[in-house]
């Protein structure tokens, strides 16, 4: 390697910089430029458009069609020229932060690729093959892995990190082993963000692994609070768009998370994205893409985990419907609707009986059966928007004949034609829209008849007649329509799942089956499950499985106290802080002021074992220290510094400051304390 010392590191970076100035001036004249043409041709086809009616033999409309294709070109170039523009913008503060030399090259690598002049490559963006390199653990013959599978070998000579700020170079550092850097201990140590990070400049080897999976490897990682999981799942994002960009646009990538909060994160965390979103649901929100539950009302999982902590005798339905045991049963059950058990809902219109259920189940089982059970009811759905359409002719006829009978003039024939047709529509309408949702399969009848305990399917019997869905309904619905219909999501081919601990099986396999041309990366904890409720661990088969160890969140304090609520779940790779406060305090609402008095803490979670008692520290609080903001469930943006939150809203975010109160209330759940207590970056108060 061209050994270069820190002056000369200075002056590579100064040029650099110099160069990404020059650049992108020239990419805004250029970007300016553009933008005056198409202005300007949009301006004029605007006056084509205007005068085509008056001018429309001259053969105006020719020339009008002739120009479009020359505004498309101006307008993928400055889309192209725009990319380029903000790329360079967002890279002349910092260029890159890493090199790494490869068989006597020196690769400098940042979050874009920057070629010069000369076509040659300056910066190599983190997210091409041979960068990889940069986040081996070691140094001298290694090997990276291109698109197409096959390894390159490739001997690296060294490996030097450094820290720029308004693209000045601060410090470097010339490491072989990477873990444990002091990088690392000064991305650690900066806690000043609430928000997640990038973590582009330190991924660790193991996180290296799991971000750079092939696109069609489902994947499932397992690791420690604070081992990044989350972060991982956002660089991956980065990582497959980059690597697959001819295939992959943002939409065909879906993250599945327990609030939807990434939105608005996701452009700060990865600025490498540009404008692109990808999409981001809940589990909860996934019922909202099947029409056929509209009007069934369903209990969040929030409801779902402050009722069943209420009300414990009723964790015994959760469980069952939760289980393998049930979900296997139900397979079968689904299976053997072939033959038998379908069930039929008749379809009303407003004289009567449109069609009747013991109709449908004799198309079913007897016209219909030499077909499989999906193509049976597709065609049951045709034969009925015949029937509709015969109908709605049918009742128009008579309408017709009866208004045109009558004796005073009502209207022209064509009118009452008309009138007669919306008049049968509407006659109609609801049978229309039943069948068109699917609503003649009886999907709760089928429910109720999957469920072979007779107590529980009585309790739900009661349960579904009052409109009242439990959550842990949602997922065996949707599993029953998806599996009769064959519904699914062709257009995402990949899906990220945060926390996926705290999914049941027949839950994970809804969201398999559904985006079933998509492969997975789930990541989470078994050891961070807040539900009440016990549950079977996730079957993954042919999952690559994953597991990370260390844990970059916490002080080394705050990490000691979580190994001793779960033994040996943790390797601290962090910095020294403070113990744990441990305070016993009658008037606790006194110990927090006295907690946000003290110290300058650039941000605080209080975290309270129910809503209630969220609501009553809010009141109490809210006059000494109005930055704080109640969390409420439906709150989609978490990005606040000073906040008093229930414990179930608490996953996957981190604070500098943590305040539990009530602790008794999880006296007995070591999990609970482990998930709450490490939120937690630097100051963890407890207070009993
Ligand atoms: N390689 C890394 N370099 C620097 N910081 C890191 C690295 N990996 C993770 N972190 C930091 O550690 C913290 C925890 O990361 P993250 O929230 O992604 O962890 P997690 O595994 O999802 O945690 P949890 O299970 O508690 O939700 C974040 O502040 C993140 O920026």
């Amino acid at each position: 390697m061209a050994h270069l010392s820190l002056e000369e590191e200075k002056q590579h970076l100064m040029l650099t910089v110099d160069f990404l100035k020059a650049y992108n001036t020239k990419l805004s004249l250029e970007r300016d430029n553009l933008k005056k043409g198409i202005r300007s041709n949009r301006e004029a086809i605007n006056e084509e458009v205007a005068s085509i009616d008056a001018d429309f033999e001259s053969g105006n409309i020719h020339q009008f069609i002739q120009m479009l294709p020359e505004l498309r070109t101006t307008e993928v170039n400055f889309n192209f020229i725009d990319a380029m523009y903000r790329r360079t913008k967002r890279m002349i503060p910092k260029p890159y932060f890493g090199k790494i030399t490869v068989d006597g090259e020196d690769i400098y690598i940042g979050t874009g690729t920057i070629r010069n002049k000369d076509n040659d490559l300056l910066i190599y963006d983190w997210r091409t093959p041979v960068a990889s390199l940069f986040y081996e653990n070691e140094t001298g013959a290694l090997s990276y892995t291109i698109p197409d599978g096959s390894r390159i070998d490739a001997n690296v000579a060294g490996r030097r990190q450094f820290i720029v700020e308004d693209s000045k170079l601060q410090k470097m550092f010339d490491s072989d082993m990477y873990i444990g850097d002091e990088i690392l201990q000064n991305m650690i140590t900066d806690s000043s963000q609430s928000k997640l990070r990038n973590i582009v400049s330190t991924i660790q080897q193991e996180q290296n692994e799991v971000i750079r999976q092939p696109l069609r490897q489902d994947t499932l990682v397992y690791g420690p609070p604070g081992s990044g999981k989350t972060s991982l799942a956002l660089q991956r994002i980065a990582f497959l768009l980059y690597q697959h960009k001819d295939i992959l646009e943002p939409e065909n990538i879906l993250l599945i998370s327990p609030n939807e909060v990434f939105n608005d994160y996701l452009s700060d965390v990865l600025p490498e994205l540009g404008e692109k979103h990808v999409k981001n649901i809940t589990f909860y929100r996934l019922l909202g893409q099947f029409p056929y539950f509209k009007a069934r009302r369903f209990e969040t999982v929030y409801g779902n985990i402050r009722r069943l902590r209420e009300d414990a005798r009723a964790q015994d339905i959760y469980e069952y419907k939760s289980s393998l045991r049930y979900f296997r049963s139900l397979h079968a059950f689904l299976g053997s609707l072939a033959d038998q058990g379908m069930e039929f809902r008749g379809l009303k219109d407003r004289d009567g009986i449109f069609i009747g259920k013991e109709k449908l189940h004799d198309i079913f089982y007897k016209e219909l059966s030499h077909h499989p059970v999906t193509k049976r009811l597709l065609k049951i759905k045709e034969r009925l928007l015949s029937l509709y359409s015969a109908r709605v002719a049918e009742i128009r006829e008579a309408r017709f004949m009866e208004l045109n009978s009558q004796n005073k003039y009502i209207g022209e024939k064509h009118q009452l034609r008309e009138e007669a047709h919306s008049y049968a529509k509407n006659q109609l309408k609801q049978a229309h829209k039943q069948i068109m949702l699917f609503r003649f399969i009886h999907i709760e009848k089928l429910y109720i008849n999957s469920i072979e305990d007779k107590g529980f399917r009585n309790r739900t019997v009661r349960s579904i007649k009052e409109n009242d869905f439990k959550y842990e309904d949602i997922a065996p619905m949707l599993y029953i329509y998806i599996h009769l219909l064959g519904a699914h999501d062709r257009s995402v081919q990949h899906v990220l799942i945060d926390e996926v601990q705290d999914y049941s099986n027949i839950q994970y396999y809804v969201m398999r089956h559904y985006y079933r041309k998509a492969s997975f990366t789930s990541l989470g904890d078994p050891n961070q499950q807040i539900h009440p409720a016990d549950k079977d661990a996730l079957v993954a088969k042919n999952h690559v499985q994953k597991h990370l160890e260390r844990s970059y969140r916490s002080t080394n304090q705050i990490n000691a106290f979580l190994n001793s609520l779960v033994p040996d779940s943790i390797q601290s790779v962090s910095v020294d802080g403070e113990e744990v406060q441990k305070l016993h305090a009658r008037d606790h609402t006194e110990k927090i002021r006295e907690i946000l008095r003290a110290q300058d803490r650039p941000q605080v979670a209080i975290i309270t074992p129910s809503k209630e008692s969220a609501d009553a520290l809010y009141s109490e609080l809210s006059d000494e220290f109005p930055q704080f903001r109640n969390l409420q469930e439906k709150d989609t943006l978490y990005n606040q510094s000073f906040i008093i939150l229930p414990y179930y809203l608490s996953k996957g975010f981190e604070y500098n400051t943590v305040v539990l109160t009530g602790t008794a209330e999880y006296e007995n759940e070591d999990h609970i304390m482990y998930v709450l207590s490490s939120r937690a970056t630097r100051h963890l108060y407890i207070i009993e």
